[in-house]
């Protein structure tokens, strides 16, 4: 996705929860210098089936998708059930605030990990990044992208794994591990509630329909 086309996705996110657009942009560069370009190439999902796995309390009793899959794209914690279950995760899309150990691993054995810099995980990502493998590193900004930091889309690490297997040519999506509903406080409520914006935003731009935004489907934030 172009940045113009994703900008004023950011913006509404940036009012409705405050944040200090500068902040990303300062994750943002402080990342880039510690990546190096990634050959999204290696990602290529043309003509597959990518299955996006989110962290759902209920991800254990909902791994058909997956099974099912060419591919697996996996967000923050959902990672680990799906390890935990000796089901093989292709990319780790995470902001590190969970579970850098495994971002760790994954890197270590050879899978991209997308690690996402943004305002409020700058030392996370100070701290991780550099003990990652470096040769699986994609860098990913929520702002305008610069050197090899990129921007598919997307906000959650959930959304934001959807939005790139969009961009690496997924023909179908399936989604394992979501629940709307499910949300532990009121801060990960909204959050998901964006994710749900945007879900929606990329199944009308991709003509499909996805049963997990039944009840959740909200495009009236689009400007
Ligand atoms: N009920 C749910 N609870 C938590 N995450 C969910 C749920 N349904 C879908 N997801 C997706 O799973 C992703 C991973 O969830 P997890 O709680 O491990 O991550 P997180 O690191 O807190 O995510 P984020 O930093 O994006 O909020 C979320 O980013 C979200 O997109
Ligand atoms: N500035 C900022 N950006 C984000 C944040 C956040 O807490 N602050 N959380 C995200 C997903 O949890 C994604 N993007």
């Amino acid at each position: 996705m172009q940045f113009h086309t994703w900008e004023p996705a950011y913006e509404a996110i940036l009012r409705d929860f405050g944040y200090d657009r500068d902040g990303d942009e300062a994750a943002r560069d402080e990342l880039a210098a510690l990546v190096s370009d990634f050959d999204v190439s290696r990602l290529d999902a043309t003509g597959e089936t990518v299955a996006v796995v989110g962290a759902a309390p209920a991800l254990p009793d909902d791994l058909d998708a997956v099974a099912d899959a060419d591919r697996v794209f996996a967000a923050s914690t959902a990672a680990d059930v799906l390890r935990e279950r000796g089901l093989a995760v292709d990319v780790h899309v995470t902001d590190l605030d969970k579970n850098p150990e495994t971002s760790r691993e994954l890197a270590r054995e050879g899978t991209p990990v997308a690690a996402h810099a943004h305002g409020d995980n700058r030392d996370l990502v100070a701290e991780w990044v550099p003990k990652l493998d470096g040769a699986n590193v994609l860098g990913t900004t929520q702002a305008r992208p610069v050197d090899g930091v990129r921007n598919f889309g997307g906000f959650t690490d959930g959304d934001r794994a959807a939005f790139l297997a969009d961009a690496v040519g997924a023909e179908r999506l399936r989604f394992a591990g979501w629940d709307f509903d499910d949300a532990p406080d009121d801060a990960k409520r909204r959050k998901l509630r964006w994710a749900a914006r945007l879900l929606t935003w990329l199944e009308d731009r991709r003509d499909e329909r996805y049963p997990i935004l039944d009840g959740h489907r909200d495009l009236d934030w689009l400007p």
